[in-house]
């Protein structure tokens, strides 16, 4: 029997991911957690880890060299990816906002927003009918507003102390965000089984 392939999103996903799947039930190996490297068999379950950057999971169950992944909610939003989102997983939770610098009015012509999201973000001012200027930056976008390059941000909130270090203000929530299951339509029809069944398996276990 093929191996099923997972690609894993490493970094703050990891832990969370890799606990529910331990709890699941899944045989996984150490190695998982603290190796670096980037292919991992799980022999006793037949199942071969892609231990992938969180943003590439979903590329990577599209073109198949993956039969599922666990990928953010934010970054399916950002990318229309040809697969199937198989379960809420409930975890990584936290949400994308607009925000900026206190008392800041967006009122001037073709106002600013800088972030890591800009599907996201100019869906939002496009969907309220305002029109925006999107700056497309890869990290740190806090500093954006603080230093006169953006107006607004559009960026993920969890704890909140980000905004808060940085003395900036949320203004509006736009979406909440959690991991998903997602899954390969190929894979998902020749590998029905077994994926149904760890979607079962995981299903129980979702902190939803
Ligand atoms: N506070 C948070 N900040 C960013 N992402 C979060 C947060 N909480 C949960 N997430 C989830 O984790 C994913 C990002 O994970 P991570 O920060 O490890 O990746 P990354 O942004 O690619 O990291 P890197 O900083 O290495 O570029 C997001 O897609 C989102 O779904
Ligand atoms: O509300 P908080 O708990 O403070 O979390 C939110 C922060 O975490 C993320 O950044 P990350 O640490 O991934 O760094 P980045 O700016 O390089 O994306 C996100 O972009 C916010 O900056």
């Amino acid at each position: 029997m093929d191996a099923l392939t997972i690609a894993m999103p490493k970094g703050r996903i990891f832990e969370e991911a890799y606990e529910l799947l331990v709890k699941a039930g899944y045989d996984l190996p150490k190695e998982l957690d603290d190796s670096r490297k980037l292919i991992v068999e799980a022999p006793n379950e037949n199942i071969r880890f892609i231990l992938s950057k969180p943003m590439d999971v979903p590329a990577y169950v599209e073109h198949g060299v993956a039969d599922i992944g666990i990928a953010g909610k934010d970054v399916m939003l950002e990318h229309d990816r040809d697969v199937y989102e198989l379960l809420d997983l409930g975890i990584s939770r936290c949400y994308i906002a607009t925000a900026g610098m206190p008392d800041t009015q967006m009122n001037k012509v073709s106002p600013r927003v800088a972030t890591k999201y800009p599907k996201v973000a100019s869906q939002y001012y496009r969907g309220k009918g305002e029109q925006v200027e999107i700056i497309e930056l890869n990290g740190s976008i806090e500093l954006a507003p603080m230093i006169g390059l953006a107006d607004r941000i559009v960026d993920i909130v969890s704890t909140g102390k980000t905004l808060k270090e940085n003395g900036l203000v949320e203004y509006e929530k736009i979406v909440d965000i959690t991991s998903r299951l997602i899954a390969n339509p190929v894979s998902y029809r020749l590998k029905q089984k077994r994926i149904t069944d760890l979607v079962e398996r995981l299903r129980k276990q979702a902190v939803l």
